[in-house]
Formats: structure tokens, C-alpha cells, sequence
């Protein structure tokens, strides 16, 4: 493609060279630069990449797109904008020729939930016969086929590599594309110029405080979504950012289709029942009511498959497969998974790693709980949460509703972890509640599992379908439902050497 196409009306001056030059590839990242294409550099939080400019002429750029004043060889083309984030998302969208906007493209934003309405909304998609595509935290996929890419975030990909993955999807025959949106994502552009048909919130509280600073600021970021989505804002009703977004995106054009468990919603849910592991509910819509029945026990599972069901009345699709599409979801990785079960006891594992998600987690396993209910857990380390209470917060919330705390590590980072440790004990012991403190996570576990009895339940929460640990700078892998497997493998091997 010619640069002089790529950059036509794009915010930027041409700081030197030819724009009549073609384009074969773009690049944000030194590492993956080949011969012919244009480097985007971006300021990233630990390095810039203004500074690998130089090598990526060497392998091969040529021309760049800057937000500093550089110096580079006169055989390349520079142009210089005011943000090369939005500048990248903008050349990428152009180079993949504009690929949302030949999807169904939903986007789902929300401190919680995002993960399992997901979930829940390509179960229904596909019972709908519709080829459907995800991208989020479970990775990205046309079916169960895993999509090709050199994304390296959690969750949302990078614009660059967001683009390309919409395009290989067009390329596939996919219809519809459920996308988790961080909010890391939305304030970092990685989703400008993606258009989305549908967006979706499902609520907002306290996390991510490193990168937002305040509840504010955070809501701003998820707010964006809701500027980039072309024909519903579904918005949780029942929660207080949900209200005060849907009053803000209430004049947009786009149509506000609000859901939660009261009938001021457009769509809600009466009659929940629980089960130890499921949850029913009627839920209404103005295209009539449908009877759900969610794998999952949990006022937090009604609100993500009502989300989905919202989603599926936007797109049209009977509510009676949306009903199906839900019941066909069994289990969702990490999201209160049952990982071991048998006559004595259950171990289940949750991503529940802020203080509103521990709280739901333990309530929902509480009255289903015949013996005690023990916690595993820890506080994971970010730089705006030293000192900032979360580590106080967790340990109140575990003492108030675990009978037994074990205190370990999640991702301490850099962080000492026994003071994380000593901290969240500490916190603990101030609200009564039992522990102890036990620093290697897989060491903590047994300890949970070897003083459990006959109808005890474990929770190992934190990390969820997460299969690694963040210690100081190194990744180590750690996959909970392995771990738990092995331990009772050896639990097994001892009892039967005893006998
Ligand atoms: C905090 C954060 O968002 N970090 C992401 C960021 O890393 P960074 O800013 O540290 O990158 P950097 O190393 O400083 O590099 C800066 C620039 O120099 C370039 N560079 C660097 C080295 C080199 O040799 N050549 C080169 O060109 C890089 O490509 C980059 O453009 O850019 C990297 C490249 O895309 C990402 O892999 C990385 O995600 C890390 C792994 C991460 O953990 N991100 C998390 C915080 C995240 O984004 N999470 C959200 C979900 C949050 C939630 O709701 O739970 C998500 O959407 O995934």
C-alpha cells in the first residue's frame, strides 16, 4: 500500500522523505519489523520505542511515524504526529482495510464479568449457527481453532495486532467477534478506530487504581467504549457507574438497551434460584421472556448470561437459543471451577481478586457450604497499591467471610511478599478472622487442602485461569487446577501406601 494512502488526512507532518513509497507492513515493535515497512514508535511504561528506530531501519523500515523529535537517515521517511498510539490504530484500521466494520463486533467492558459474558455470548452465537470469533483473556479464536498473532497483552491486543486478527476473522467467514475491552486497552487506544456494533458494560469497581489513579479517571477509560460502538449501549442498570453511563451516553445515537434485576431495566431477571452449582432465572425482554438455567451458582452469573441474552436480543436471535447457548456452557476456566471434588471435600478456583469480587465469591460459596469454608489467597502487587488500602481491605473481607485464611502470594512482582503477607495477616487477625501465612502459593494450598475435613470447601482464589506467577521479574508457571491435581495424586499415593 502507498504511504501517501496510508497517512491521507492522518494528523501528521512529514518531517522528511517521500511519501510515494510502498508500504509492505507496519510495525510497533523493533523485533518485528521486515524489509519495507513503516515503524510506529510508542512511549511505552518501561521503555520507548523512539529509541529502537535505528534498529528498526537496519532490518529493513522505511519510514516512521514519531511523537518525539528524532534523528534518522535521510533515506526514510519521517512524519511525526501529536500520539503515535492513535496514529497507529488509525494505520492499522487503513492497511487491514477497516476489518470491524465488516463484523458484528460486541464489545464488552467492566471490572468483572467481561471473561464469562463472553463466554456465555459465543455459546449462544454459535447455537445460532453463527460463525463467531472472541478475543479476551481466554485468547483469541474462531471457534475453537486458536488465531495465529504476536500479541503479548492479557487481554486486549495491541491496535496493530487487534486489526490484524479482525481481518484473519473477515478472511474466515465470521460473522460475529465478542471482544473483552480493558480498560488498560481503551486508554491506551488499543481499540480506536475499531467500530463496534454493540457495547457493553457490565459494571466498575476499585482495580487498575496503578494506571487510573482514581474511580474518575477509570470510569472515563471504560466510557470510551461507548464513543467507538455504532448501534446499542447495553449498560447494567443496577450499578451505580452503569446508571451515571447510561445518563452520559443517553443523547448518543446509538440505542441504550439498559439490563439488571429490577423491570426498570429494558431487560431483567425474576425468579433466581440457586443450586450449589447452578443459578435459574426468568429473563424479560421486549421480545418476550425465555426461562435460563446457567452452569454457575451466583447473582454475578445472572448478570453476565443477562448480558449475553441482552446482546442476543440486540442481534436478533431467539431467545430460545439464547437460552440454549447458556445451558451449553459447562464450566468457564478459572471462574469458580470446580478443579477436585469428592465425598470430603470441593476445591474450586476464582479470578476474584478485588474486594467486590472475593466478597461475591465467598458469599455465593457460603450457603452451600456444610463444613468450613477455607480461602486460600493473596494481594497482587501493583505500584499505585502500596499503602493504598487494598492489602487491609482483602484481609477484612477474607476474616468476615472465611472460617480459615490461608495468606500467600498472588503476582508480588517486585514486592517484598512477606510483607504483602504480614500486611493482609495483619488485616485479618484485626477482624477476627483465623490464618495463617504461607508464602509459597503451592505450599499454601496443601497446607488448605491437608487440614480440610469432610464437607469443607476450599476456594483458591486470585489467579483463576491464570497459569502463571509473577515473581520479582520472572514468570514462573503455576496452573492451579494442575497443582490441586497433584497434590491429591499424592494424598492418593499416601493413603494407599498407609492401607
Ligand atoms: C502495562 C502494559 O500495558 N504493558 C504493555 C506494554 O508494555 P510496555 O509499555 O512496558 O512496553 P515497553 O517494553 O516499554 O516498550 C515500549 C515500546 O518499545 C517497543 N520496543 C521495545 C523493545 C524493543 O526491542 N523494540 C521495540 O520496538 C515496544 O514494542 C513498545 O512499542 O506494551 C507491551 C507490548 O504491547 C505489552 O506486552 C505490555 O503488556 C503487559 C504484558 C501487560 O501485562 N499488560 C497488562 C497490564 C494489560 O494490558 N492488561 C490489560 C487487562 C487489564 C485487566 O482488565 O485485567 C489487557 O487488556 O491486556
Amino acid at each position: 500500500m502507498l504511504l501517501t494512502s496510508l497517512v491521507e488526512k492522518l494528523d501528521c507532518a512529514t518531517l522528511q522523505g517521500d511519501l510515494n513509497i510502498d508500504i509492505t507492513d507496519i510495525a510497533f515493535d523493533s523485533r518485528e519489523v521486515t524489509k519495507g515497512s513503516l515503524f510506529v514508535a510508542v512511549t511505552g511504561f518501561t521503555q520507548d520505542g523512539h529509541h529502537y528506530i535505528q534498529k528498526a531501519i537496519e532490518l529493513g523500515a522505511v519510514a516512521v511515524v514519531v511523537e518525539k523529535d528524532v534523528a534518522a537517515a535521510d533515506s526514510v521517511t519521517v512524519l511525526k504526529t501529536a500520539d503515535t498510539r492513535i496514529a497507529l490504530a488509525l494505520l492499522a484500521a487503513r492497511f487491514y482495510d477497516h476489518p470491524s466494520e465488516k463484523l458484528n463486533l460486541i464489545g464488552i467492558t467492566g471490572t468483572n464479568g467481561k471473561t464469562s459474558t463472553t463466554y456465555f455470548l459465543k455459546s449462544i452465537l454459535e447455537q445460532a449457527g453463527r460463525k463467531t470469533g472472541v478475543i479476551g483473556t481466554i485468547g483469541a479464536k474462531v471457534g475453537n481453532q486458536s488465531l495465529k498473532t504476536k500479541s503479548t497483552t492479557p487481554t486486549t491486543p495491541e491496535s496493530l495486532h487487534l486489526q490484524h486478527m479482525f481481518a484473519d476473522m473477515v478472511e474466515s467467514g465470521v460473522q460475529d467477534c465478542v471482544m473483552e475491552v480493558s480498560s488498560h486497552a481503551l486508554s491506551l487506544h488499543r481499540a480506536a478506530a475499531s467500530r463496534f456494533k454493540i457495547g457493553v458494560f457490565t459494571n466498575l469497581t476499585p482495580d487498575h487504581l496503578e494506571l487510573h489513579r482514581t474511580m474518575e479517571e477509570y470510569f472515563e477509560a471504560k466510557s470510551m467504549l461507548f464513543d467507538l460502538t455504532t448501534d446499542f449501549n447495553l449498560i447494567n442498570l443496577d450499578d451505580e457507574f452503569g446508571r451515571k453511563l447510561s445518563q452520559k451516553v443517553a443523547g448518543y445515537d446509538t440505542k441504550l438497551v439498559t439490563y439488571g434485576i429490577t423491570d426498570e431495566a429494558t431487560i431483567y431477571a425474576t425468579d433466581i434460584r440457586y443450586g450449589p452449582d447452578y443459578t435459574t432465572y426468568t429473563a424479560h425482554t421486549p421480545a418476550g421472556h425465555v426461562d435460563i438455567r446457567v452452569n454457575l451458582p451466583g447473582l454475578i452469573y445472572v448478570y453476565n448470561s443477562l448480558a449475553a441474552v441482552a446482546c442476543a436480543y440486540c442481534s436478533g436471535i431467539d431467545l430460545e437459543l439464547a437460552a440454549a447457548g447458556i445451558h451449553a456452557v459447562e464450566s468457564i476456566k478459572g471462574r469458580l471451577e470446580v478443579v477436585y471434588q469428592d465425598e470430603d471435600r470441593k476445591i474450586i478456583v476464582d479470578f476474584a481478586h478485588t474486594e467486590d469480587s472475593l466478597e461475591k465469591a465467598l458469599s455465593t460459596l457460603r450457603p452451600f457450604t456444610k463444613g468450613r469454608l477455607i480461602l486460600v489467597f493473596g494481594v497482587y502487587a501493583a505500584p499505585g497499591q502500596l499503602g493504598s488500602g487494598k492489602r487491609e481491605s482483602m484481609g477484612k473481607i477474607a476474616a468476615q467471610h472465611a472460617d480459615f485464611c490461608v495468606v500467600t502470594t498472588d503476582n508480588p512482582k517486585d514486592q517484598d511478599p512477606d510483607t504483602i503477607i504480614a500486611e493482609v495477616s495483619s488485616a485479618v487477625r484485626a477482624a477476627g478472622g483465623q490464618y495463617t501465612g504461607i508464602v509459597d502459593r503451592k505450599e499454601a494450598i496443601r497446607y488448605a487442602i491437608d487440614m480440610s475435613q469432610t464437607n469443607d470447601v476450599i476456594l483458591i482464589a486470585g489467579k483463576g485461569h491464570e497459569t502463571t506467577q509473577i515473581i520479582g521479574k520472572t514468570e514462573v508457571p503455576f496452573n492451579e487446577a494442575e497443582i490441586v491435581g497433584e497434590i491429591m495424586a499424592e494424598h492418593t499415593n499416601s493413603t494407599s501406601k498407609k492401607v
